[in-house]
């Protein structure tokens, strides 16, 4: 059932587009959007075909990826659904869940992906959960689909709340500390140009250390720290300062709120 390489994406903004963009040299994709001027600038650009109507799209596909906000979804449904045939629907609708599609979808096969904005860069992350369980053909059809887009998880759905605040919001709170860092340097007489570059840098070598060896992020923490030096005077502000509890609970809060949704 997810044989075929003719995508609908329905809803053309952010996310819409990001996949637009990666899927568009393996896919013959048909966008719709609401806002027909959205999807038509995309296939200005070489992205896929704007389509007029909805009819349009879902008829010429084999997938159709939902990609309108959550909110969206009653008002957009039951059009959808009347047009809904054979096509496998992928939803990238943050807390909503299977059940709640299947209300609108009864006949259809569901896959939920949570992707995050870095897919647009092919190094995002998608959680993938299915409605049922996947022939080995279309665990491979997904993952080709995910591949241009960056690694996959496969998630139980109970997961899946849990991986939307880590992993797809996730950046935006990474964005933030990047942000109060730049201004640090700010602060300390850089300026905003040399400051983001400095920490631009930091960031992705941290990263590096972290990914290229087998220690405890604490271990490579202690490795940087002297006796008595620069680097355990932060690390004590940073103590002092809550912010280890402050990062945990901003997660919690964004996990909290993906649950809301997923009982609306
Ligand atoms: N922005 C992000 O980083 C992430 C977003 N998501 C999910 O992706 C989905 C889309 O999010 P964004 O792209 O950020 O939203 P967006 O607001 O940028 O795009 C939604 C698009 O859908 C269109 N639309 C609304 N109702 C429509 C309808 N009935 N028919 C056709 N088009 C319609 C809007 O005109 C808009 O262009 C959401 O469900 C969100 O939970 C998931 C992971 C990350
Ligand atoms: O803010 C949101 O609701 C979406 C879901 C994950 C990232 N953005």
């Amino acid at each position: 059932m997810l044989s075929g390489n003719n995508i609908a994406i329905i809803g053309t903004g952010t996310m819409g587009r990001g996949l637009a963009e990666r899927l568009s040299q393996s896919y013959n994709l048909f966008l719709y959007d609401h806002h027909y001027d959205k999807a038509l600038s995309l296939e200005q650009k070489g992205f896929g075909k704007a389509c007029p109507d909805l009819k349009t799209a879902i008829d010429n596909a084999d997938i159709v990826i939902l990609a309108i906000k959550p909110q969206s979804l009653k008002e957009a449904a039951p059009l959808i659904g009347s047009l809904l045939t054979e096509q496998t629907l992928i939803s990238l609708l943050a807390g909503t869940t299977i059940n709640t599609l299947k209300t609108y979808f009864p006949n259809t096969r569901i896959i939920r992906m949570m992707p995050n904005l870095a897919i647009t860069k092919g190094e995002g992350l998608v959680g993938l959960t299915p409605d049922s369980k996947l022939s080995e053909n279309e665990i491979m059809q997904l993952l080709s689909l995910s591949d241009p887009l960056g690694k996959v998880f496969w998630l139980s759905e109970e997961k899946i709340n849990a991986f939307t605040a880590l992993g797809g919001s996730g950046p935006a709170f990474v964005l933030v500390m990047i942000e109060s860092m730049v201004e640090a340097g700010i602060a300390m007489g850089f300026n905003a140009k040399d400051s983001e570059q400095i920490v631009k840098q930091m960031v992705k070598g941290s990263l590096c250390l972290l990914e290229n060896s087998d220690k405890h992020p604490g271990e490579i923490k202690w490795q940087i720290s002297s006796p008595a030096g620069t680097t355990i005077a932060g690390l004590l502000a940073l103590e002092d300062l809550n912010v280890r509890s402050g990062i945990i609970n901003v997660f919690l809060a964004c996990f909290e709120r993906t649950n809301e949704l997923s009982s609306d």
